[in-house]
């Protein structure tokens, strides 16, 4: 039994972390705070201090772009094709090697596809169209896919565009209840080959630098977000069945602290954006695991636009990597400690990745696979589905099928009944607390109009004290 099927019996749906050391930097001290123990095993030491931490993978400085991919991108573009929806955060301070990890050394960013020396997003695109490909020979004109890229950055809580070319104006986020979160208006790009996603993902790179150079300001400080959307359709029996994912992944910004990036005016409002965005992260990881502990926590997705949009990606409906990249030069214990300890509260998070699906046909189709479908729950109704051998194969599969979207439905309905009761009793409530409030100001109005009649000094007293009784009913 491989490790990965291991872990993956172990954590269920858990958040997968891996973690990445890049080689020492030449221009720093030698000494270096981190050691490999396994490939699941890390220490770090500072003097005769040392901590070590455990998670689904570690890799050195001499791990290949293909053994990453292999170890972090694979199972979660398999799940893609067969509509899980997948992410895959790069996590780490400036220079630990995030870009190097997510795109290739960029640097050396070429046009060259594929190169050995790509990262995770090219290879994952290149591995998504190979599957496509592969399904397309098994099933024939039958199986349908349509994808589509967007490529975009988070800069100072703002969404930019990176297929427009000089992309200004910030883009919004929006909310609905079939696409859930979802950048309005971003430019989608309809690929057909991971030649075509390749050049998408270089257009967009290119952009970024241009308008990093145009603004003043440091790519590191901006979240870049690669999306791909699939739509496989399979129509096989008249009815067609339609799967939706998304695989998100991003190059985060650098997580490092304020005090190091040791400026002021831009620069440190920069920080603090980014370092807002990323502590909300670190806020969602914190109410998350507190959940799992059974705690009653409020997860504070909508405090940034990076937690809001990544919404299913950490505790929700997504197969997810988290990739820790790490210096192993002394120089930078605090941070690489900081980043272990955000990897290892990451790893505790327990996603409900689900397949996305919805049956579509045509009306003669449908009915006729209703009207099948009744005859066999005619037939069936003295035993149940699994007892039954008309309900065999292909059409028992219809049959859990159509059951789970009449079931999925149904609880729908429930849950918008409910909330309509409290609605309904809530509105009674006030209309009561209406009526028995006109009915006391009436009355005291009353009583007011028959005491001022008798006319006593000491009255006077009394009528202003309801007087100041019934303001405070009518403020009610
Ligand atoms: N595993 C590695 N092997 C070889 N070189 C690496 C590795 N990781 C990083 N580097 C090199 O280190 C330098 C910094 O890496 P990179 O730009 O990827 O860091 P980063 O975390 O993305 O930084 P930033 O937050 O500024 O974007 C680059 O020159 C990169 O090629």
């Amino acid at each position: 039994m491989t490790k990965d099927v291991q872990a993956g019996k172990k954590l269920g749906d858990s958040i997968r972390v891996f973690v990445r050391v890049r080689p020492p930097a030449n221009n720093l001290d030698s000494s270096v705070c981190l050691k490999v123990l396994s490939d699941a095993e890390i220490s770090i030491h500072q003097k005769s201090c040392s901590k070590e931490f455990t998670y689904d993978h570690v890799v050195d400085q001499y791990a290949s772009q293909e053994n990453v991919f292999g170890a972090v991108g694979k199972r979660i573009v398999e799940g893609c094709v067969e509509g899980y929806n997948g992410t895959i955060f790069a996590y780490g301070q400036t220079g630990s090697g995030k870009t190097h990890t997510m795109l290739g050394p960029s640097e050396d960013f070429t046009n060259k596809f594929p190169d050995e020396k790509h990262g995770v997003i090219p290879r994952s695109l290149e591995y998504l169209f190979q599957l496509i490909d592969q399904k397309k020979e098994m099933h024939g004109e039958k199986m349908e896919f349509l994808c589509k890229c967007s490529f975009f950055e988070i800069y100072q809580e703002n969404i930019y565009d990176l297929l427009i070319t000089g992309a200004i104006s910030a883009l919004h986020l929006r909310e609905s209840v079939s696409r859930g979160v979802f950048v309005d208006g971003v430019v989608e790009k309809i690929v057909t080959s991971a030649e075509e996603a390749f050049m998408v993902l270089k257009t967009g790179w290119n952009n970024r630098h241009v308008a990093t150079t145009a603004m003043n300001r440091e790519s590191s400080r901006s979240h870049a977000v690669f999306t791909i959307s699939i739509e496989a359709k399979d129509k096989t029996g008249g009815v067609t069945k339609v799967r939706t994912s998304l695989l998100n992944m991003v190059d985060l910004a650098g997580s490092e602290r304020q005090r190091d990036t040791g400026t002021s005016g831009l620069r440190l409002k920069e920080a603090g954006t980014i370092n807002k965005s990323l502590s909300v992260l670190g806020n969602v990881i914190m109410s998350l695991v507190d959940i799992e502990n059974g705690r009653e926590r409020h997860v504070p997705y909508r405090d940034s636009k990076l937690t809001f949009l990544l919404r299913d990606s950490v505790g929700g409906n997504a197969r997810t990597c988290l990739i820790a990249n790490v210096h192993p030069n002394s120089y930078f214990y605090g941070e690489t400690l900081t980043t272990l300890q955000f990897a290892q509260r990451a790893k505790m998070i327990k996603n409900k990745a689900r397949v996305n699906e919805d049956m579509h046909g045509d009306v003669v189709a449908l009915q006729t696979e209703i009207k099948k479908l009744k005859q066999l729950l005619d037939k069936s109704v003295s035993t149940t589905p699994l007892q039954n051998p008309v309900l065999n194969g292909k059409y028992q599969d219809l049959f859990f099928d159509a059951m789970l979207l009449w079931k999925r439905d149904q609880s729908m309905v429930d849950e918008l009944k409910l909330q309509l009761d409290a609605k309904e009793a809530l509105v009674q409530r006030g209309n009561k607390a209406l009526q028995s409030s006109r009915m006391i100001i009436k009355f005291r109005d009353s009583m007011i109009k028959q005491l001022k009649g008798t006319s006593p000094m000491d009255v006077d007293e009394r009528v202003d004290l309801l007087n100041s009784e019934i303001s405070t009913l009518r403020e009610q």
